[in-house]
This record gives C-alpha cells, structure tokens and sequence, in this order.
C-alpha cells in the first residue's frame, strides 16, 4: 500500500480456564496468559499503531484485593511501550520478593496482570482525538465486581452522535465524546439494569446483599444486555468486553463487516480479529478455530462455559473485502491465495495494456502488502508465456533443431524488485509533509535493471489519494527511463467513504473521486454536482432508511476506463517522460477472488446498513460546502 491510510483495529480476549498452577506446571510459567497476550496483539500489530491497551481480571480475589489491572500506551511502539512496563512492574515484584517466585498463589495475590481473564487491543481511531484517554481498553468502575465492564472494539458506528443523545436523554452526563465510552455506556446501562432485576429476584428469593452478589453474578444474561445495548448500533463492529467477576463477550455486527474468530479447548478460550493470529500463537490447526457468526456474540462465564448466542437479527453478509485486499495479515491461508487471485485475474488487462509484449516488460511491485498479489500476475503472466512458448513449437515443429527450441525456451518473465520503502523517511516526513523532494524519496528504485524500450508494471494493492504515486514512486520509476509505466491497482477504484472501521470518511481525499469531478468539468456536466448536492440535502432530515445514495449518479456517465485514464493524469506531473497508464481491478474479479467478502460499498456505494447512505449524502454535502469533517 503506497497511500499511508489509518485502518482498523485488532482484539484479542483470552481466557484461562485452569487455575494458574496447571499453567505453572504444563508451561512453566503462571505468567502463560500475559505472554500469550504480547504475542497476540503483536502478531496484529499490523491492525493499529496509534495505540495499544491491556486489561486483566483475576478471578475469585478476597475483598480489598485487586484485581483488575490496566495499562495503556500511545507512545510510538505501543504494544512495546505496554509490555515494557508490565515486565518491568512484574520484575520489580519478583526482585522485591523472591519468595513470589515459585509461589503462584502469591503471584497471583501480589503481582498485577497475573489473572486469568485478558483483554488486549491495538488502534488506529476513526473516531474523536489520538490521546491517551482514546485508547482502549476502556474502564466503567463500580465497587460491585460484577458491575465493572472492560471494554475495547475494532469498530466504527455511523450513528455514534445519536448514540451520544440517547446518553443524554437517560440522564447521563459522558466526560467525553468518545465512541468508545458512548457504547460502554450504552452497554453499562443495560448492566446495571440487569443487575437491578437480579437482585430484586434475590431479595425476593430471601437472600441477604452479601450472598446475592455471587448469585447475580452468576445470572447475570450477558445475551440479554448485548440485545438491549445494541438495538440502534448502526456499523461495523467486533466489540469485546470483560465484566468485573469474570464473564466475558465478544459480539459482531450483523453483516459481519468487521471481523472476529475463536478458538477453544479445556484450557483456553481465544478471540482475535484474525485467524492466523489465532493459528500461530497457539498452534492449533486451521479447521479449529471458527468465525463468529455475524449478529451473535460468543459469551464466556466465569466458570468457564462458552454460549454462542444470537443478538441481532443477520443482515445480507457483507464482510469488509479490504480485509483481504490489503488489512489481514496476507499468512492466512485463504487471505494469500485471495491475493494471488487478485494478482490472476488483472493479468488479461494488463497483458492488453503492454501489447503482450512480456519480452520488454519488466514486472515489479510496491511492497510490501502488494507482494502476494504480484505472485499471482507473475503466475498468470508465466501460463501466458507457456502458451506462446507452445505455439511457438507447434508452428516451427517441422524444421524445430535444438537450438530453435533452446531459444524458444530460453524466454523469461522479467521479474525485479524495483521499489524499496524507506520507512525511517516516512516518519521524518510526517512531521512536515510540505517538503515534496523528501516525499519523492520515500521509495527508492533498484538501477540498472529497466531499459529505455521496457514497460515498467508495477502492482499496488489499492490506490486511495494517490498521493504517494505522485509525489514519490511514479516520479522515481520515470528516473529509470522506462517507454511505459503501468500501475496495477489489486482493488477497485475507491469512490465512496468508509464508516465500518476505515479512516476514509471524506469524498475530496479519493482521486477517483477527484477525477471524476475533472472529467464532468470537462464535458460540461458539472451540473450533475449541484444536482446531487440539491438531492442530498433534500433528503439531509430523512430517516436513514429512506436515504438514498445519489453520489452514484457523478460516476455514471464515464465508464472505469475514463475515470482510470484522468487518474493517470492526475497522478503524472509535468517533469514525468514515461506514458503512465492505470489499470484497477474490477469489482466482478474482487469477488470472484474474494467469494466470502463480498463488502464493497467504498467501491460501489452499496453500503451494507442504512446509515451508510446517510454517510455519504453527509459526506458529498461537506464536500460541497466546504467543510473539512468527518461524515460522521
Ligand atoms: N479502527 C477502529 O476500529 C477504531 C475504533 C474506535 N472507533 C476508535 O476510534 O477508537
């Protein structure tokens, strides 16, 4: 991925059901839970730097005891930055008190984050500031243990700000405008709720205070609080949440946007927003970890039973394709071959755009999220070149020598490594991205390797602002002086907002967007943009339901070809020699490639809830008004 987007976040929620001496004894360590947390949330380090968090429970602590811990970080290597801390705190402990060391009770008694209940998160915001109160896990204290509620989400609701009034409405008073303390609070309203009536029911049954804490603990419906909590959600979400006691909960929305999958057995219950992730840290096969159904929740209670329970009535099953294309860790087994399939499928164009001529094309990617999709072409690219290679023969079969042969044979797809990240560069530039030569350098290219007659193909997975192309790796292809470049984007051409999870709110960042506005300007149709906006705010006070998504009608006069052709131009400044031509995938190969993910609203404008649509009238009217906001 060349343009630097912010996306997504990643959970991970595990749950020891043995007590911590079967750990000590299998593995060696009372400490199993934490280090199976770092490993968890670095292997999705991939899903979030702007921060990281971590929370844990021990369970069945005496009164005056702590026992929920957590720790946050928005530090530069979050994930590093928490666990540095934690070891550190552990140590100290262990240094202060030798005689915690083989003495699990004692750790479990002295030493935070020993527990058997841990939630673990790693963000990119989508929504409110980057400061350390945005950084989940979030807290709801109470002095009753099972009113306590730990929460943290990979998610984004469209509705958040009505979520917020209906706060407001019930009473409350939030501190803040965060999205994650609005759905904690929405959640813990239902908690106490739910907790009032359980105690009712126990004073009724003749059971004092005392001894009605555990019993409502151990009622308390989970299901029931989510269904209530979660009846105007409307988004994509993977939220995850810890109570006080013990119980814990995962719950997904229900087109199944964002993703969610778990694993357990006798000793462990495990969530995490990718399954790889799942798959390596506690090696367990591919076949035994599931999915979470989209509009369920899996719910683990203290005494360690799993529910699977349903919340949410399902919606048509739009799982986020970006996911595939570019978010997940490219390890999973069918993520990669996804991939390559991306790679297979643009091939056809590609070979059109260079005029098969594979023998002056050099075919090269971005790295590095674009490299599986590059094996693909590359595949595709060879089976074409077997096909001539067999005409070839057929054709000469009567006066076919060795040497012919040898020399149809001899023929090779040309495949270099061209781009080269200069990561170190990127952070230097963030702090003033005004300095255009910098950015130019923030990829490099391998000298030597392209000819003055070659095609350059190079493939990225998507292609958002196109800023980078611009400014940096189209400018630093043409030093090579190749006849041709050819960008291959794995995706389709972005033209509509995200609002599941994806920092793409605003409709000017997208440069198919952008082209398109060129190209109405150039046939005179720019009127259609004042007709959209005239429709847009008519329907600005309607409900979500009914809202119609007009942005479609600016992209329906020019076929993917036109807008793809001003992109190039757009992209290619005046100093560039080489001719730049632009190929996306088309969204009928998405999801030929993709079959399980079939969410494409940034691609199609078909948004998956009806706060989608809202969204993007919202997000085409400030547009239009000028207004530099989120379209939620
Ligand atoms: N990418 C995400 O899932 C973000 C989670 C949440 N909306 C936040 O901004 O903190």
């Amino acid at each position: 991925m060349s343009d630097a987007i912010k996306h997504e976040c990643g959970i991970a929620l595990l749950r020891l059901k043995k007590p911590l001496s079967f750990y000590k004894e299998k593995y060696g360590s009372a400490f199993y839970g934490i280090q199976k947390m770092y490993l968890l949330m670095e292997k999705q380090h991939n899903r979030g730097q702007d921060g990281a968090g971590l929370a844990s429970i021990k369970l069945d602590v005496e009164p005056g005891e702590r026992y929920i811990s957590r720790i946050r970080s928005n530090q530069s290597q979050p994930i590093q930055d928490i666990f540095a801390q934690v070891n550190q705190r552990i140590n100290e402990e262990l240094t202060a008190h030798p005689e915690y060391n083989d003495n699990v009770d004692l750790q479990k008694q002295e030493i935070p984050y020993i527990g058997e209940l841990f939630l673990g998160h790693v963000r990119y915001g989508t929504f409110g500031k980057n400061s350390i109160e945005s950084v989940h896990p979030f807290l709801r204290q109470n002095n009753w243990m099972h009113r306590n509620l730990i929460v943290a989400g990979n998610f984004n609701m469209t509705n958040v700000k009505e979520l917020f009034d209906d706060l407001v409405r019930l009473g409350q008073h939030p501190k803040e405008m965060a999205d994650t303390v609005t759905v904690m609070e929405k959640i813990g309203h239902f908690l106490d709720d739910e907790v009032t009536d359980l105690y009712q029911q126990c004073k009724n049954e003749g059971l004092s205070k005392r001894e009605a804490s555990p019993v409502i603990a151990e009622r308390l419906d989970i299901g029931r609080i989510l269904r209530r909590a979660s009846k105007n959600w409307d988004g994509g979400y993977a939220m995850a949440g810890l109570l006080g006691h013990g119980d814990a909960f995962v719950t997904r929305d229900p087109a199944g946007i964002r993703p969610a999958f778990y694993y357990q057995d006798d000793e462990i219950v495990v969530v995490a927003s990718e399954r790889p992730v799942i798959q390596t840290v506690f090696n367990v096969p591919f076949e035994a970890i599931r999915e979470i159904t989209p509009g369920h929740a899996i719910i683990v209670k203290k005494d360690g039973s799993v529910l699977d329970e349903q919340i949410r009535e399902a919606l048509p099953l739009k799982a986020c394709s970006f996911e595939r294309i570019y978010f997940s860790r490219g390890s999973d087994a069918q993520i990669y071959q996804e991939r390559k399939e991306l790679g297979k499928l643009i091939m056809p164009a590609v070979l059109e755009a260079i005029g098969n001529d594979t023998d002056n094309t050099v075919f090269s990617y971005i790295p590095n999220t674009a490299e599986t999709s590059f094996y693909g072409m590359v595949e595709a690219a060879q089976d074409f070149l077997n096909q001539r290679k067999i005409s070839d023969i057929l054709a000469n079969k009567e006066e076919l020598t060795s040497e012919k042969l040898q020399e149809i044979l001899s023929v090779k797809l040309r495949t270099e490594k061209v781009a080269i990240k200069d990561a170190k560069l990127r952070t230097f530039i963030t702090e003033d991205s005004s300095r255009d030569d910098l950015v130019a350098h923030v990829y490099d290219v391998t000298y030597g390797v392209i000819k003055p007659t070659d095609n350059l193909v190079i493939i990225d997975d998507s292609i958002v602002r196109g800023t980078t192309l611009k400014k940096s790796i189209i400018k630093m292809m043409d030093r090579l002086h190749p006849k041709k470049i050819v960008i291959v984007s794995s995706a389709p051409q972005i033209r509509y907002p995200d609002c599941y999870g994806i920092d793409m709110a605003k409709l000017e960042g997208l440069v198919a967007f952008q082209a398109t506005l060129e190209l109405l300007k150039e046939r005179n149709l720019y009127h259609l943009v004042e007709e959209v906006y005239r429709k847009s705010k008519e329907q600005e006070n309607l409900p979500d339901s009914e809202i119609v998504n007009y942005v479609k009608e600016i992209y329906a006069p020019f076929t993917d070809q036109e807008i793809s052709d001003k992109i190039a131009e757009m992209l290619t400044s005046s100093s560039v020699n080489a001719e730049i031509k632009i190929i996306f995938q088309t969204v009928d190969n998405l999801h030929k490639a993709c079959p399980e993910n079939l969410g494409d609203w940034y691609f199609t404008g078909d948004y998956p809830t009806n706060g989608g649509n809202r969204v993007v009238n919202r997000a085409f009217m400030n547009f239009y008004e000028g207004k530099d906001a989120r379209a939620y």
